[in-house]
């Protein structure tokens, strides 16, 4: 059973990618994501890193989150399968990713998280981070589900 059945993950980013690779990246991997269930993209209006940070923390109430941030924890991609394992054992219903904007999160969103979690120690785009988390979300619903995609 994928995770997705019994948990929503959602990604809530500041502004919708405007750069045509990431809007196909995003398009490419929601479409994937489909058949394994309920993944959604949240955008907030775009703005300075502190307002951007308190509209994704207000945005994302309620939820588990994970900042995503390049100083934060790098796992592997088995890692994080077990992450997410070990939410749905915990009964975490929603789980929410943070995508910052050009100036990064506050403090205080990096406090306010569950985990931060880190792509790579090289800074990127936010749209670029966005299609690499979602890659990386349909890895890991493929592994749960059973399905022939990732390869150790
Ligand atoms: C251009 S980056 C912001 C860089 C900013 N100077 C900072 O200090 O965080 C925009 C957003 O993309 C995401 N991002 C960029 N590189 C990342 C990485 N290596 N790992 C995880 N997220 C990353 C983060 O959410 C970040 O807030």
């Amino acid at each position: 059973m994928g995770f997705s059945v019994v948990m929503t993950i959602a990604i809530f980013a500041a502004a919708k990618p405007s750069i045509g690779y990431a809007q196909e990246g995003v398009s490419f991997f929601m479409e994937r994501l489909r058949p394994f269930g309920k993944v959604e993209l949240r955008y907030v209006k775009d703005g300075s890193s502190k307002d951007v940070s308190a509209r994704l923390l207000a945005a994302s109430e309620g939820w588990l989150r994970i900042a995503m941030d390049e100083r934060g924890e790098c796992w592997t991609t088995r890692v994080f399968e077990r992450k997410v394992r070990d939410w749905q054992l915990h009964s975490v219903k929603k789980a929410a990713f943070l995508i910052g904007a050009a100036d990064g999160h506050t403090e205080e969103l990096r406090r306010e998280c569950a985990h931060v979690l880190s792509l790579s120690a090289m800074t990127m785009q936010h749209e670029l981070a966005l299609v690499v988390l979602l890659e990386q979300i349909y890895r890991v619903q493929t592994l749960l589900a059973g399905s022939p995609y990732h390869r150790d």
